[in-house]
């Protein structure tokens, strides 16, 4: 049976100047990261940086993504970015519907779900955000506010789709400064039921990745669970001998490995 490679990618969010994620970039070509078949690696740099990224890591195992979209091809929505102008840069993949949007840019189930129908249309992967608020999780409502997000990005994916969309389970009170990790058995009860959601309406599975203070001391208990089929790293992989040592780490707990 063909063992799983899991997904570990990175979001520097509003990190780094273009001299910075270049030198980043050219490390990681110069890893074994850049060049290995046990992981499926990615990184997503601010939209400035995009283009030098790409390049450097152009012919490597690693994809490389935006943090946003808008769901026009074009015009006056002065600020946004659209999908061919992601894909113009390099990039591959773009991550929407992150918590800090939802909270601060007033990101909704309706626009997530504009952004990934023009993401795919497009030929992109779509890492779509979901989580739940503290108050949700203390409510004991978590699987019922993921339910909920998951079903607006099914509602504008085709079965022929799916494979080119990838579910980032990201607990709102993990994240960050401050952000607890979820218990790793949580974390993978909630994956199973979003895998369930996939399959009563496909027939088939989707991956789901977790994220949400990811860190070398938890990434592997995190990463064996079954329903989890990668991390999605913030602060912990902002340097990257921090992104490196967590795949590397990752790849020795692996079967086989
Ligand atoms: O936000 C994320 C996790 O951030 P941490 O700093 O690891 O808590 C995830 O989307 C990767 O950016």
């Amino acid at each position: 049976m063909a063992v799983k490679r899991p997904w570990i990618g990175t979001s520097w969010k509003m990190n780094k100047t273009r001299a910075e994620a270049e030198a980043f970039a050219r490390a990681l070509a110069a890893s074994k990261v850049a060049s290995t078949r046990k992981v499926l690696p990615f990184v997503i740099p601010p939209f400035t940086a995009i283009a030098g990224v790409a390049e450097i890591l152009s012919g490597t195992a690693v994809r490389v993504g935006a943090q946003n979209m808008h769901w026009a091809e074009a015009g006056a929505w002065t600020g946004e970015i659209s999908a061919p102008m992601i894909k113009d840069a390099g990039a591959t993949m773009v991550e929407l519907g992150h918590s800090e949007r939802r909270i601060h840019f007033g990101e909704t189930d309706e626009t997530v779900a504009l952004k990934v129908k023009a993401a795919l249309a497009h030929g992109l992967l779509a890492l779509v955000c979901v989580g739940d608020t503290r108050a949700e999780f203390e409510a004991g409502a978590t699987a019922s506010a993921l339910a909920r997000q998951v079903e607006a990005v099914f509602s504008v994916t085709e079965p022929s789709q799916l494979s080119r969309v990838v579910i980032a389970y990201e607990p709102v009170w993990s994240i960050g400064e401050g952000g607890v990790p979820a218990d790793p058995d949580f974390a993978d009860e909630q994956h199973a039921l979003i895998k369930k959601q996939a399959v009563a309406r496909y027939g088939m599975p989707i991956d789901v990745v977790y994220g949400g203070s990811v860190n070398p001391a938890n990434c592997r208990e995190l990463a064996a669970r079954p329903s989890i089929d990668g991390l999605f790293i913030g602060r912990s992989a902002w340097d990257v001998q921090g992104y490196v040592g967590i795949v590397e780490s990752v790849c020795e707990s692996l079967p086989g490995a």
